[in-house]
């Protein structure tokens, strides 16, 4: 089975050109970490009503600045959704400036976080897919509707890297075609941890490197699910019959 290898270096203020990051902004607060995300971006999209946060919360993270000229430099180079939640005001402002707007009001059956991923997947020129990961900032800790929504997104577009990021954690799905490698980096991320089948039961999960190991181990909903696990190094190893979701804690500064 073809080994699949895992990192959030993406965290770490100066990164390897390699992986291809697009970032996905959603309708929540930014994370303290957004700037961050937004430089190691090759392409920047807000979910409808994530352009909102990013000209209203932008200034904020960077205080020292002039509000204006960093709402020009933080500018999306594309918003897609329904538009039922971007102000008129921010729509015009970042229309102006160039950004492509994609008004997909027909559609009432995918999230906005849907249509940004399938455009990213689908459309998006200049992009080198073959080595393609999709940060999604803003995907936790709110409507839990939302949220749940936003783990189906990993889902549906299972074959696709995806990471949801908040403040205080990461998720990415863990694949079942392939086995796993997971490279902690301790300063930024750990030491909880949790191990999640999802879309159904695992009948054997075996794992190295965490406090709570899985040797041929059945997970499901109703059962054992691994929360609360902890990671003891800085590799871990994952192989399942079901696709699981890892979660990891990020460290608060
Ligand atoms: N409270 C929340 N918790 C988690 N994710 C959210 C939350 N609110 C919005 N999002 C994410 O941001 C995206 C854009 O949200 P927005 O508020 O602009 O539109 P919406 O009409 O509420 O969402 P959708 O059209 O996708 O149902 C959503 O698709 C979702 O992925
Ligand atoms: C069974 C079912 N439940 C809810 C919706 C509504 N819905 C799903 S995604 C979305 C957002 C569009 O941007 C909306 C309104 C539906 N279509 N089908």
């Amino acid at each position: 089975m073809e080994l699949m290898s895992h990192s959030s270096t993406f965290l770490l203020p100066t990164i390897p050109p390699s992986p291809t990051y697009a970032l996905v902004v959603l309708n929540q607060s930014l994370p303290r970490f957004a700037p961050l995300l937004w430089k190691h971006a090759q392409l920047r999209l807000c979910a409808d009503g994530g352009a909102n946060r990013v000209y209203d919360d932008m200034p904020l993270l960077l205080p020292h600045e002039n509000a204006f000229d960093v709402r020009k430099r933080y500018k999306p180079d594309v918003i897609k959704g329904d538009m039922d939640s971007i102000r008129k005001e921010v729509l015009e402002f970042y229309a102006n400036m160039g950004t492509k707007i994609i008004d997909e009001s027909d559609d009432q059956d995918t999230t906005d976080l849907h249509k940004c991923v399938a455009y990213i997947c689908d459309w998006a020129p200049d992009l080198d897919k073959s080595n393609l990961c999709i940060l999604v900032a803003g995907a936790l800790g709110g409507r839990f509707d939302h949220e749940i929504g936003n783990i189906n997104v990993l889902c549906r577009f299972s074959t696709v890297r995806i990471i949801l990021i908040s403040d205080d954690c990461l998720i990415h799905l863990l694949p079942r075609t392939h086995c796993h490698e997971i490279h902690i980096q301790p300063t930024i991320e750990g030491p909880h941890c949790g191990l999640i089948p999802i879309g159904m039961p695992s009948g054997s999960t075996t794992t190295t490197g965490l406090q709570w190991d899985l040797a041929e181990t059945e997970m499901k909903f109703g059962g054992l699910i691994s929360t609360s696990n902890i990671v003891k190094g800085e590799k871990i190893t994952v192989q399942s019959d079901s696709d699981l979701l890892w979660t990891i804690n990020i460290k608060k500064q």
